[in-house]
């Protein structure tokens, strides 16, 4: 196909759709304003700035289209007595005034999400810097651009530009996470805008994601219910407590379902706002909504940390190479099967062996070649254990294996089993492989350090007397069976 043809089929139905879901959000936000173009949110800011952030330009021509088409509407509604060349001229410069500002924030938050890939909470606070910042600047040149076009008398710019500005700003803030999620699952984004993994729809219908909306709106409809029967403005502040189940949401659910958790919120709040006749009161709930959609955009780098501390967690208790607990993972385990053999009253035996003439190995048939014989003795260790014992790579070619419930002559036996076995593989070289081991059994003031040097001490000296055998840590007096 054509590159031209390819990029019509490509961006053409993405730019169509986003045509017809802006006028649709336009439309549907009409119908949520209590009072004549009051509103507590804009909903368009917030698809602008997703679309921004997703489709960069290619989502200018379809918003302007989008403006240019609101404002016939506009006129047309509100009987204006403009000509068709004006309201074309009044649209572009709307156009203007809200795509400026908002192709900007896009703009900004992507680079800021490529720049710092891996301080997604940066990224956090540059769109809660940015969005206040933009939605102000958006409100401003629209202003300016309505008066220009004598669409707003001057006049009223004074009482418009503050409602008009925390309209957008609640918009962008409580829908525009879900927008981006909606967007980058239809468009099949494959950059990682708002979390790591993607902000895409998963999981939404889990009974614990309806439990906790079902606490979110209970606590919504409390408090507004509260604020209407009581009629006072201290009662409206009841609906800050809204942070605490939507923090909850934010803290165990994947992004998604957290950005919807927030549109549904807001969303129910400007429902109730003239249904429950608390009007008066529409700027505490529009920074109520902002309230918690900001701590929410943070809760979104939640499961994103408690993932890379899974992750790094993963990484420091095993060994990359054998793929057998780390150094730090056998001592901490160790540890704990001391204490809790102690207390059970049974034995624990510790193993140390070691690869006999490694070196050699490494320097003759090469480094990676030793690591494949590292990973053949792990292997015939592993099928010598049972799954109770454990078995790490204290570092080098120095193995350990905890086993507990077994006194120093089972641990010898199994050692010898693990000693046969390895004496079976071979190098690439042909040679075959040997290593030396040590066994002690564990005393009761014994810690993972005394045991494991009297064990390593056996192993030493099963080195001293020529390698590839097995020898015991003399026994000390108060063994525990
Ligand atoms: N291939 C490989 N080599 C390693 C790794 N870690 C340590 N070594 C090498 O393992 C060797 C350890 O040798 P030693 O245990 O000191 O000595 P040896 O040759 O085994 O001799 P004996 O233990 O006395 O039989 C050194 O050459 C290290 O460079 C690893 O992850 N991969």
């Amino acid at each position: 196909m054509p590159r031209l043809a390819r990029y019509l089929t490509g961006i053409v139905p993405t730019q169509l759709s986003l045509l017809v879901l802006w006028i649709a959000v336009w439309e549907l936000a009409g119908l949520m304003e209590y009072a004549n173009h009051a509103s507590v949110w804009y909903p368009p800011s917030a698809l602008s700035i997703a679309a921004f952030l997703l489709l960069g330009q290619r989502a200018i021509l379809p918003i302007t289209l989008a403006i240019v088409a609101v404002t016939f509407q506009t006129a047309t509604q509100y009987a204006l007595p403009h000509t068709t060349l004006q309201l074309i001229e009044a649209g572009l410069l709307n156009a203007a005034a809200h795509i400026l500002p908002y192709w900007l924030t896009g703009f900004v938050i992507r680079y800021q999400r490529i720049r710092y890939e891996h301080h997604f909470t940066l990224v956090i606070l540059t769109v809660l810097v940015i969005t206040p910042l933009m939605t102000l600047a958006a409100t401003g040149l629209t202003m300016l651009s309505l008066w220009f076009t004598d669409m707003l008398p001057f006049s009223d710019i004074a009482d418009t530009w503050l409602p008009f500005w925390i309209g957008d700003l609640t918009g962008a803030l409580a829908l525009g996470p879900m927008f981006l999620g909606v967007i980058s699952a239809v468009t099949s984004s494959s950059l990682h805008l708002l979390d790591d993994p993607v902000l895409r729809p998963q999981q939404l219908m889990s009974w614990h994601f309806s439990f906790r909306i079902l606490i979110s709106v209970s606590c919504i409809l409390a408090a507004m219910l509260l604020a209407s029967f009581f009629n006072n403005s201290h009662a409206v502040f009841a609906i800050f407590f809204l942070v605490i189940p939507h923090m909850w949401i934010a803290i165990t659910e994947p992004p998604f379902s957290n950005a919807t958790s927030v549109a549904i919120a807001s969303l129910l709040i400007a429902i109730l706002i003239p249904a429950l006749g608390l009007m008066e009161h529409a700027l505490v709930y529009q920074f109520a909504i902002c309230v918690v959609a900001a701590n929410s955009l943070f809760g979104l780098a939640i499961p994103t940390l408690l993932q890379h501390n899974r992750d790094l967690r993963q990484i420091v208790a095993t060994d990359s190479l054998t793929g057998v607990a780390s150094r730090e993972r056998l001592v901490r385990k160790a540890m704990a099967q001391l204490n809790r053999t102690k207390v059970q009253g049974i034995p624990l035996s510790a193993v140390v062996f070691d690869i006999d003439h490694f070196k050699q190995i490494n320097d003759q048939l090469g480094h990676s070649e030793g690591d494949k014989a590292l990973q053949q003795v792990t292997i015939a260790a592993q099928l010598c254990l049972r799954p109770c014992d454990l078995l790490g790579r204290f570092g080098g070619d120095e193995f350990v294996a905890i086993l507990p419930g077994a006194n120093q002559s089972q641990a010898e036996e199994i050692s010898e089993r693990i000693r046969s076995r390895v004496t079976q593989l071979m190098t690439s070289g042909g040679g075959h492989l040997s290593a030396s081991f040590g066994v002690a059994q564990s005393v009761t003031d014994d810690t993972f350090n005394s045991l494991f040097e009297r064990a390593d001490s056996a192993l030493y000296r099963a080195k001293q007397a020529g390698r590839n055998q097995v020898m015991l840590a003399p026994v000390p007096e108060q063994i525990i069976s």
